[in-house]
């Protein structure tokens, strides 16, 4: 239906009109302010002195105000296309009047008369939109629950300042406005979702934040974009305590981070966060430290060959990573680093001038009792403080001591000598030796606990974890643990001949920064309240542990999918682990999402029924909403050219459909390459995804399945899912569960040989071609 068929078409009208009047007025008066500002900042910093601190604090006052204004300006442009998208009639128990709320991606008052003209979509009236059926209802604020009658919930289509659509609602799931937006074409970035976020994403936007929170979502339920309206509404609902570089976004790598980076300037964020694990961890750790690229290591395991020494050694590096993973690694760090703490200080008394200040038992029963709880370097500041107050008093009592037997010697000889010049020189003599020692007391004083300290010899992180591994965990036995020496001795092999090469590997890193912690302490001030990771699955608790350690009194929202975890020998295979392990027993939510809005029900449906080939699963199935499109395509060809060669035709036939963004799958990247040559002159000219890449520019793309995830596309090629590919084995089933999660809209799977067994399952739906 067209807007002008609605009944209240001419009022609708009308109030958009009113309401762009107020977005150019405010427009025009925030160009006015920020051009003062902007004078106000350029004569600040031309003009700066830096002794000046009033001038330092206007300077620093104006630079937020300009950045606060630049944020402002850019929503208000955006407003002047679509000021509002929704909204609801409200009766509040109690009252007369009901009020019509528009709601908006921000806030817009007029100045004049303080009349809200629109509500923030985060503000908590609005929850009635994404919550409410109509009727009786209620939202809650800082005031407590409000209740009433929700007469009207509305949604328009604005374009441009143009209104072509009104849509009232009841039922928020499955409504239209959420059909037309999953049936649009994927550029090549995610993008903002504030019209049709469902109730159950709002509960995990809206969640308490200092509640820790996990999200089990499935592929396409909207983790990652419900992860950054959940930033933008508590940056919105904290403004007054916290800044937007107070949250941080942790992601697998910088190439996702480009692919997210357009939704939180278009949610009016701009200063949050974005890191890996990776680089947070590097700048942490502050060593000089290369990194190997973990992708080798995936692609080693995707390629896995037939050959037995091959399958032994993929094996082994895969318990190696599961280990240094693991929160029993931790533990025996821990061991490590007690045992480093028993032999910290020197074996020796602490004397002065002969006479002991603190037996060395005393000292290290302070060192190792008193302090236990700090780091071993921060313990020895403390000591220092004991042993400088004890030394004091001591060289007190020793001057003290050393003038009275002065004084004595002085008493003796006036007493037994005559008054001659003799007993003058004898006199001056004591007196001379007494100040000399008095003076060698306290000057040694002055450095004797630092004397004492320097005898200790200290290691910087990696060269303390170097020594762990190879001096302390090759003498245990972890049998016990269902750890055996032949992974022990493979592990300490290969982490050296990593380490010569002078790299670490993503496993090496939660390691070297528990150790800095542990025994250095963490003094970098991160200003960090609210962490959210995303495809927490690849992260291991033992790295999250890391993470809450020293980002102490910080909140977190960890979002991922069991059911993608690839990369599962050194992430998390249970969330309950987590929750016991690294929130030890404080109150954790675990919210599940399994609607999934990204595909078509076949495509989810044959997806679902990859995964169905898992044995052991820990994770709810994802539902996919009700979209049909096209049955997925099944065809054999008789080998990766003519597979290639079919790409291309489908291709040209897609372009005409006007999907906009492909990629073709391939398991291993020397697949990925092989496929790449075929179409590197191709008028499609795709790029070739390898993992190293830090922007995400390309429509059309070539990339192993492990690469895949988080990413999603119009059509997806999967190239070649043959039983050889894509064996019935857990690493094959999520690896192809993954590929075959990412199209919006079509999939087509060609094999060459052998069908893959996997696909058993939804062939009957498909379409041969
Ligand atoms: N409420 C919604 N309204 C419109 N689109 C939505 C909604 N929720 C999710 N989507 C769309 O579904 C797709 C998947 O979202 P997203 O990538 O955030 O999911 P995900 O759970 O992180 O997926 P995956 O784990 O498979 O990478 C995106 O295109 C997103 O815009």
């Amino acid at each position: 239906m067209a807007a002008k068929d609605h009944q209240e078409y001419e009022l609708e009208k009308e109030r958009l009109e009113f309401t762009l009047k107020h977005v150019y007025k405010s427009l025009e008066s925030f160009i006015r302010r920020k051009d003062v500002i902007d004078e106000a900042v350029a004569k600040g910093k031309k003009h700066f002195n830096s002794e000046s601190s009033q001038q330092y604090i206007d300077l620093m006052i104006n630079t937020m105000l300009q950045d606060r204004a630049e944020v402002k300006l850019k929503n208000l442009t955006q407003a002047k296309n679509k000021p509002y998208f929704a909204c609801v009639e409200f009766k509040e128990e109690g009252r007369h009047n009901k009020e019509k709320y528009y709601i908006g991606k921000m806030a817009l008052i007029d100045e004049d008369t303080m009349e809200l003209i629109i509500t923030d979509w985060r503000a908590p009236i609005a929850n009635l939109y994404y919550e409410s059926r109509l009727g009786e209802a209620q939202y809650s604020c800082p005031e407590g629950i409000i209740k009433g009658d929700l007469i009207l919930k509305r949604q328009f289509i604005i374009n441009e300042g143009r209104l072509d659509d009104i849509l009232d609602i009841d039922i928020t799931t499955n409504d239209e406005i959420l059909q037309a937006s999953l049936g649009a074409n994927a550029d090549n970035r995610l993008k903002d979702i504030v019209t049709t976020i469902q109730a159950e994403q709002n509960r995990i936007i809206r969640a308490d934040m200092w509640t820790p929170l996990i999200v089990q979502g499935a592929a396409g339920s909207g983790k990652t974009t419900i992860a950054l309206h959940r930033i933008a509404y508590l940056i919105y609902n904290y403004e007054k305590a916290f800044k937007p570089e107070n949250f941080m976004i942790i992601a697998p790598n910088r190439l996702f981070l480009n692919y997210i980076s357009e939704v939180l300037p278009e949610l009016g964020v701009e200063k949050a966060l974005q890191t890996t694990f990776e680089e947070f961890a590097l700048k942490l750790i502050g060593l000089k430290l290369k990194i190997a690229d973990g992708h080798e290591k995936i692609n080693t395991f995707v390629n896995e060959s037939e050959e037995s020494h091959h399958i032994k050694r993929n094996h082994l590096m895969m318990e190696e990573s599961k280990l240094k993973c693991s929160m029993l690694f931790k533990e025996l760090i821990d061991d490590y680093i007690a045992k480093v703490g028993e032999s910290y200080i020197p074996c020796e008394d602490f004397k002065l001038n002969q006479i002991t200040v603190f037996r060395y038992e005393e000292l290290n029963d302070i060192f190792l009792k008193e302090y236990i709880n700090l780091p071993i370097v921060k313990r020895l500041d403390e000591l220092k403080k004991h042993m400088s107050n004890r030394l004091k008093a001591k060289k007190e009592a020793i001057i003290e001591e050393l003038e009275e037997t002065c004084i004595n010697q002085i008493n003796t000889i006036k007493n037994t000598m005559e008054e001659s010049e003799e007993r003058q020189n004898l006199i001056i003599n004591i007196i001379d030796n007494k100040n000399e020692l008095v003076g060698k007391i306290e000057a040694y004083s002055k450095k004797a606990v630092n004397e004492y300290i320097k005898r200790i010899s200290k290691l910087n992180p990696f060269e303390y974890y170097k020594d762990f591994l190879q001096n302390h965990i090759t003498s245990l036995d972890l049998s016990d643990k269902g750890i055996s020496g032949e992974v022990i001795d493979f592990m300490v092999h290969r982490s050296f001949e990593i380490f010569k090469k002078g790299y670490v590997e993503i496993e090496d890193l939660a390691p070297i920064i528990y150790m800095k912690y542990k025994i250095y302490g963490i003094d970098e001030k991160i200003p960090v309240k609210h962490i959210v990771i995303d495809e927490a699955q690849d992260f291991s608790p033992f790295q999250i542990l890391v993470i809450r350690k020293i980002i102490k009194d910080s909140s977190f929202t960890i979002l991922g999918d069991l059911a993608q975890g690839i990369h599962s020998y050194r992430g998390t295979i249970d969330w309950e682990e987590i929750k016991e392990k690294v929130f030890e027993g404080k109150h954790c939510e675990l919210l599940v999402l399994e609607q999934s809005y990204r595909t078509t029900v076949e495509i989810m449906n044959a997806a679902n029924s990859v995964l169905d080939n898992l044995k052991a699963k820990n994770f709810p199935v994802a539902k996919p909403v009700i979209r049909h499109g096209k049955p997925v395509a099944i065809g054999r060809r008789d080998n990766l050219l003519d597979i290639c060669k079919q790409i291309q035709k489908d291709m040209d036939e897609l372009t005409v459909e006007n999907y906009k963004s492909m990629a073709i799958i391939c398991k291993t990247l020397d697949e990925c390459r092989d496929v790449y040559s075929f179409f590197k002159g191709s008028k499609y000219k795709p790029k070739l995804i390898t993992g190293n890449e830090k922007e995400y520019d390309s429509n059309i793309v070539i990339l192993p399945s492990y690469l895949s995830k988080g990413l999603e596309f119009d059509v997806v090629f999967i190239a070649d899912c043959n039983d050889e590919n894509y064996g019935d084995n857990e690493m094959d089933i999520k690896l192809l569960y993954v590929a075959m999660t990412r199209p919006l809209h079509r999939l087509n799977i060609y094999y060459s040989g052998k069908m893959s067994p996997l696909l058993q399952g939804c062939k009957g739906q498909a379409s041969i071609i």
